[in-house]
């Protein structure tokens, strides 16, 4: 049902250049018949998906072991891969893997490793690890008093500026999630791929990362990538949404044209019902296992 939108012959080989927002193509993030092999077990077969356009959010759903980290790990260049990866024109591959990071930024599923570092200290670095190199950091107090700025402005935004002092190592499980998206922020990326970045949150940190994922992919044109398991806030969260099967793509396309009960029942294997609240929600109603 995916359907890719470009062809390798409309896109551009970048080399030396990063990817850079005065570039007038800026046609998204393209995955275009990628596959990738474990040894001899094919997990994403020839794989057409998006583009994920700039300013949307687009939800990675299905089953466990359906191939979503995979394919956003593609994406990311972390894992060797056939087919070609775009983004805004520019095949990925041909950057080096720092251009590649700066411009599409991946934030793994596991959490922030519990390292003995200050929180404020982590998010000065993570602002510093792409754009310029450390030593102009502490070279120029002008720009370590920036650095110290943005980084308790992003702590604020996600509501744990009470942390900054604290170390990484002593934070909750959810806590070093919001610390690991307050660093994704940091930096200037073009995409951003966010593998289960609600899994360790509480219901009100999930809505209100949620809004500040919706403002930062409209205010800065990113082509925002999630991985979800939670149905509700895919549908009346997300711009777009992808189903993935046994590392095939079943569906890609609006969350409400999407999410049906038989597609449900097909991917997930439950019986299910679109339900519509008074306020116009739309909410998944589970009847039980198909
Ligand atoms: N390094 C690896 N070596 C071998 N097989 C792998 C490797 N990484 C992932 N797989 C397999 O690829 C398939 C897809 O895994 P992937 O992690 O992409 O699924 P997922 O949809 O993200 O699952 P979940 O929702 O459980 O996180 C699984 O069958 C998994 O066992």
């Amino acid at each position: 049902m995916t359907q890719p939108s470009q062809t390798h012959s409309s896109l551009t080989h970048t080399t030396a250049a990063a990817v850079t927002k005065d570039t007038p193509n800026l046609t998204g993030l393209t995955a275009h018949d990628v596959t990738v092999r474990f040894g001899r077990r094919t997990v994403l077969h020839d794989v057409n998906v998006g583009p994920f356009l700039p300013g949307t959010i687009h939800a990675l759903l299905g089953p466990n072991g359906s191939g979503k980290s995979t394919l956003m790990r593609a994406m990311a260049g972390l894992v060797p891969c056939t087919g070609t990866i775009s983004l805004n024109g520019h095949i990925l591959s041909a950057l080096s893997l720092t251009q590649r990071t700066r411009n599409c930024l991946y934030l793994p599923q596991a959490l922030p490793a519990p390292v003995h570092l200050q929180v404020l200290e982590a998010l000065m670095a993570a602002r510093h690890t792409d754009a310029r190199p450390p030593a102009s950091l502490s070279a120029n107090p002008a720009n370590h008093t920036d650095a110290m700025q943005d980084a308790l402005e992003r702590l604020t935004q996600f509501g744990i500026s009470a942390l900054a002092l604290r170390y990484l190592d002593e934070l909750s499980g959810g806590q070093r999630q919001l610390v690991g998206l307050a660093q994704a922020f940091s930096r200037n990326p073009q995409a951003v791929l966010l593998d289960e970045p609600l899994s360790a949150l509480d219901l009100h940190h999930q809505f209100a990362v949620m809004e500040i994922l919706r403002k930062e992919t409209a205010t800065r044109q990113l082509a925002t990538v999630i991985v979800l398991h939670d149905l509700n806030i895919a549908l009346n969260l997300t711009d777009t949404v992808t189903v993935m099967l046994e590392g095939r793509i079943m569906a890609s396309g609006p969350p409400a044209e999407v999410l049906t009960p038989e597609l449900l029942r097909e991917t997930y294997r439950i019986r299910a019902r679109i339900e519509h609240g008074a306020d116009g929600r739309k909410f998944v109603s589970v009847d039980g296992i198909a």
